[in-house]
């Protein structure tokens, strides 16, 4: 345990946190997505556990920490529901609160079909597979800039 790092983070996502920079991608995926497979093309090639939680409160514990980028217009993006691109499940307006709130304003948040999510899940920094039971509970947060 440290002063003031909420419990949840462990210390391999501390560390993960740290050194990604403004633009990198953070994967918070739900307990189906196939996260390990993903997570050895990443940057890192980690795939981090962690256990007994959802993605909405794995977000609003380690956006404690991580800004979201302010430089883009859609600085998370999640999978779109397959066969109905445009539904939006109750694990996304968790979401959404959470990063609204993290943030202190509206953040927008982009829809990407399963198989271009896996692509560019690929391409991210590394890959936090969490516990979260409900479905198409997969996100990609882009790092943002801490500014003085
Ligand atoms: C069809 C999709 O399959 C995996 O990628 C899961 O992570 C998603 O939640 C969804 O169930």
């Amino acid at each position: 345990m440290l002063k003031l790092i909420p419990p949840l983070i462990s210390p391999e996502l501390l560390l993960t946190l740290a050194e990604m920079g403004h633009g990198d991608d953070l994967v918070i995926a739900d307990r189906n997505f196939p996260a390990e497979s993903v997570a050895a093309s990443t940057v890192t090639g980690r795939c981090i556990r962690l256990s007994n939680v959802d993605t909405t409160e794995a977000a609003r514990e380690i956006l404690k920490l991580y800004p979201l980028d302010s430089f883009v217009e859609a600085p998370v993006r999640r999978m779109g529901v397959v066969d109905d691109f445009s539904a939006v499940l109750e694990v996304h307006t968790a979401m959404q609160e959470v990063i609204d709130e993290a943030e202190g304003r509206p953040i927008r948040m982009e829809t990407v079909e399963r198989f271009a999510f896996y692509e560019a899940a690929a391409k991210a920094y590394a890959v936090v597979r969490t516990t979260e039971a409900r479905p198409y509970g997969c996100f990609i947060l882009k790092k943002g800039v801490i500014f003085d």
